[in-house]
């Protein structure tokens, strides 16, 4: 997967060579490019931005400089990407959306600062038949997309196969069976005057799937009711609605 990122602060985007996406880069299985949209002013200045038509706070940015750093760096590969705008304003970002994109073969984010990009941006790419998804990582207002992005790429590169060490991890994901995950335990039995529960401990597998089902059903009605609601019927067996 290429993954190509233009944002006016490049240094911003660094965390995506660390860790475990570093490892997946080194490794081939992802080529990371990050873009300065300065590069694509012509004004001393380098001026990315401008005063909003019909008034109002702030600034937005300018069509012309985006226009010219999209299609310099759509040319620099053949691949058609998705091209992705992080944006309190788009459709929400779910793990359903990262396994989407974990098909694609190319991904191309575009980091928004002040009050957006000017419309015409996305509007004229999409009047050239790219694909670009407006997408929210959550209820709240950020200064510019840079964050949204590290988000996005670790939750979609980490189901890039080979990039776990473990691919159960990913299939056995929060929200994979629609639950959320319930409390993980390790070493020592006891810590704190507090004990790992029994069950965990009992070897009886059946047993310790059904209690964690069990906590993963009750911490899903707990914190995130709405979750339990959108499962489809099937999903939940007797032994759950027992639960
Ligand atoms: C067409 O889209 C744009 O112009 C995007 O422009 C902006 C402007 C300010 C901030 C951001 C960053 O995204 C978020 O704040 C965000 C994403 N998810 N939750 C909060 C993006």
């Amino acid at each position: 997967m290429r993954i190509d990122v233009i944002t006016i602060f490049p240094g911003y985007l660094a965390p995506l060579r660390e860790a475990l996406l570093g490892r997946a880069i080194a490794a081939g299985l992802v080529d990371l490019d990050v873009h300065d949209l300065r590069d694509w002013t012509h004004d001393v200045h380098q001026a990315v931005d401008d005063a909003p038509y019909g008034g109002g706070p702030g600034m937005v940015m300018r069509p012309q400089v985006w226009g010219e750093a999209l299609d310099a760096v759509l040319a620099r590969d053949a691949r058609t990407p998705r091209i992705v705008v992080p944006t309190p304003a788009g459709r929400p970002f779910t793990q359903a959306t990262a396994q989407e994109w974990a098909g694609a073969e190319r991904l191309l984010f575009a980091c928004g600062r002040y009050e957006g990009i000017d419309q015409r941006v996305v509007d004229d790419a999409r009047g050239r038949g790219l694909p670009v998804d407006e997408v929210s990582i959550g209820d709240y207002v950020l200064v510019g997309g840079e964050a949204a992005v590290l988000v996005m790429v670790e939750a979609v590169v980490r189901l890039l196969p080979g990039v776990l060490g473990n691919p159960a991890s990913a299939e056995q994901d929060s929200f994979s069976d629609g639950l959320l995950e319930g409390p993980a335990y390790t070493r020592p039995e006891t810590w704190r005057g507090l004990a790992v529960p029994e069950v965990l401990r009992s070897g009886n597998h059946a047993a310790i799937a059904r209690w964690r089902r069990d906590r993963a059903l009750e911490r899903t009605a707990q914190r995130r009711p709405d979750l339990l609601a959108a499962l489809p019927e099937r999903a939940l067996d007797k032994a759950d609605r027992a639960f």
